[in-house]
């Protein structure tokens, strides 16, 4: 153990746009699969810490929603969770794609933090190794307070181990903000609730993964088992029947998948029992936000 005065402990924010690879870098820093990842935009709701703890060090990481315009009430609190991890942060990961043009609206939220930026060019595995220079020249000058950009494919893993060190001489001297054998702030519940999440974004398209909530109404762990009952809110009528599918076919997909997930997560077997129900127009109404957790 290092010298308590020696300790370092801070806040890293990973914020971008919706789809840039944030929740998969975060998984990456963190060696665990704690945020859902999809090929969908706007799969994180939340803010989802992940604590990296080592032996002198403690690094906070927040995966955070993608930042858009808002359009309803839940984008509101989605970019509310955005803000609150900047105010916290000693350094921000500002995420972009290597297929990303620069945006202006984006970066002019960046222009006059005085936090420390390492810009973040990822999925480098999508170009060919003598355009990366090309592309690290294109975004050198984004910010003028950039600290650095940092060339990164969070899918394949390659170069996300060059951040840590980066990051650490950008940690203050701190005791750990967390207990050290923590490595999330959120709930055994919470995770059981992303991975339904995750599998109704993998199986259904256009309205129905954005129109749909899912709540976690009972967790029991038991010697052998874990035994889970989930209901998965819809917005309208007609998306529950396109929820459960024909004769059950499509919710029950969706919770076999879920539970292998649950079961590798948890490293337990799983039994898991799925309701559908309707919330009407969930994501605009503030005490169903705030009933769901997204708001206080
Ligand atoms: N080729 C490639 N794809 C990647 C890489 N990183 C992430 N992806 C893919 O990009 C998509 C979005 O990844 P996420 O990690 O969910 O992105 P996000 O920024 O957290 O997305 P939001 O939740 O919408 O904010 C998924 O299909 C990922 O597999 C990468 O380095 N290379």
């Amino acid at each position: 153990m290092a010298e308590a005065s020696n300790f370092k402990a801070g806040f890293v924010s990973i914020v971008g746009k919706p789809n840039v690879g944030k929740s998969s870098l975060m998984n990456k820093l963190m060696g665990e699969n704690l945020s859902i990842i999809t090929a969908k935009a706007q799969t994180t709701r939340h803010r989802i810490m992940g604590i990296l703890n080592g032996d002198d060090f403690q690094v906070v990481y927040s995966d955070t929603p993608g930042i858009l315009e808002p359009k309803y009430s839940l984008h509101e609190a989605m970019m509310s969770f955005v803000k609150v991890s900047l105010e916290d942060a000693d350094a921000i990961l500002l995420v972009v794609s290597v297929e990303d043009a620069f945006d202006a609206e984006l970066f002019e939220r960046f222009k006059h933090l005085t936090t420390p930026i390492l810009l973040v060019l990822n999925k480098i595995d999508l170009i060919k190794d003598s355009q990366v220079n090309e592309k690290i020249a294109y975004w050198k000058n984004s910010l003028p307070n950039l600290r650095e950009v940092v060339t990164v494919s969070a899918k394949t893993g390659a170069q996300v181990d060059t951040l840590l060190p980066k990051l650490l001489t950008l940690m203050p001297v701190h005791p750990a903000y967390f207990p050290q054998d923590e490595f999330t702030d959120r709930t055994e519940r919470f995770f059981a609730q992303e991975i339904i999440r995750e599998k109704i974004f993998l199986n259904y398209e256009q309205e129905i993964p954005y129109s749909t909530e899912v709540s976690v109404t009972s967790f029991k762990e038991e010697a052998d088992i874990i035994r889970i009952a989930a209901t998965i809110y819809v917005e309208r009528d007609s998306q529950k029947g396109i929820i459960i599918g024909k004769a059950g076919s499509s919710l029950k997909k969706v919770g076999m998948e879920a539970r292998k997930d649950m079961e590798a997560f948890f490293a337990k077997k799983i039994f898991l029992e799925t309701h559908v129900k309707v919330a009407d127009n969930w994501r605009k109404e503030k005490f169903k936000l705030r009933q769901f957790g997204y708001l206080e």
